[in-house]
């Protein structure tokens, strides 16, 4: 199974972002992790489709973006056209979770769904058939930069043991918390999807894309 590594641009350096996402690109990440808060969902507010409409062509990687907004069958179709290549909602923020994810689809993206740190993962199990891929919260959602909640890698063994079950070919994504001191944990819990912040870009994105690569590809 292929290793994904998603930089999320959440800890980029806007002056020169970029040049950054370049960096992570030439070193293999193969997605960018787009993180939209509406400050409803979660605390604080990030940025939404003009932003990602203008960064869209700089790169050629998948771009993943990561839902967390109340309501997102609202703006699904926006961010498609915005050039959302996988779009991610968040289970507790839908009224209809099968509805928002069959939009999603319709327009033309691949689907994901997210669960936070308190949800369990049983609550994943009438939506699973539905996605391309799994996201678990591995802080609570809102902000960059928090520690990764140990409990998160059960979380992960038991949606690769439900995925394994019903849709075997859907990918886990893990986003919180991860650096090279941890990732491996999560890789051998089952996620070969991994969101790294901070991780990448404090400090030498690209220096930090090569480490990170380097472990995931043992894993393959
Ligand atoms: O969804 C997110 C926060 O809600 C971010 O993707 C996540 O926090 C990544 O940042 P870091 O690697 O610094 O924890
Ligand atoms: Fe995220």
């Amino acid at each position: 199974m292929e290793m994904i590594l998603a930089p999320s641009i959440l800890a980029a350096d806007f002056t020169k972002l970029g040049e950054q996402m370049k960096e992570t690109e030439r070193e293999g990440a193969q997605y960018i992790h787009f993180d939209v808060m509406d400050g409803k969902f979660v605390p604080s507010i990030s940025f939404g489709m003009p932003v990602l409409a203008s960064i869209r062509n700089a790169v050629d990687q998948i771009f993943d973006v990561h839902l967390m907004i109340e309501e997102p069958i609202r703006y699904v179709e926006e961010f498609q056209k915005a050039g959302a290549d996988i779009i991610t909602v968040h289970l507790e923020a839908c009224s209809d979770v099968k509805a928002t994810l069959e939009k999603i689809k319709a327009c033309g993206a691949k689907a994901a769904i997210s669960i936070c740190p308190d949800t369990p993962v049983a609550e994943l199990e009438p939506y699973v058939e539905l996605v391309d891929m799994v996201l678990i919260m591995s802080v609570h959602p809102g902000f960059g930069g928090q520690s990764f909640i140990p409990s998160s890698l059960e979380k992960i063994r038991e949606t690769r043991a439900l995925l394994d079950r019903v849709n075997s070919t859907a990918d886990i994504e893990v986003d919180g918390g991860i650096y090279t001191t941890n990732v491996r944990e999560v890789l051998e819990a089952g996620a070969n999807v991994i969101v790294a912040g901070s991780a990448i870009f404090r400090g030498d994105a690209a220096e930090n894309t090569k480490n990170m690569m380097e472990i995931l590809r043992a894993y393959e």
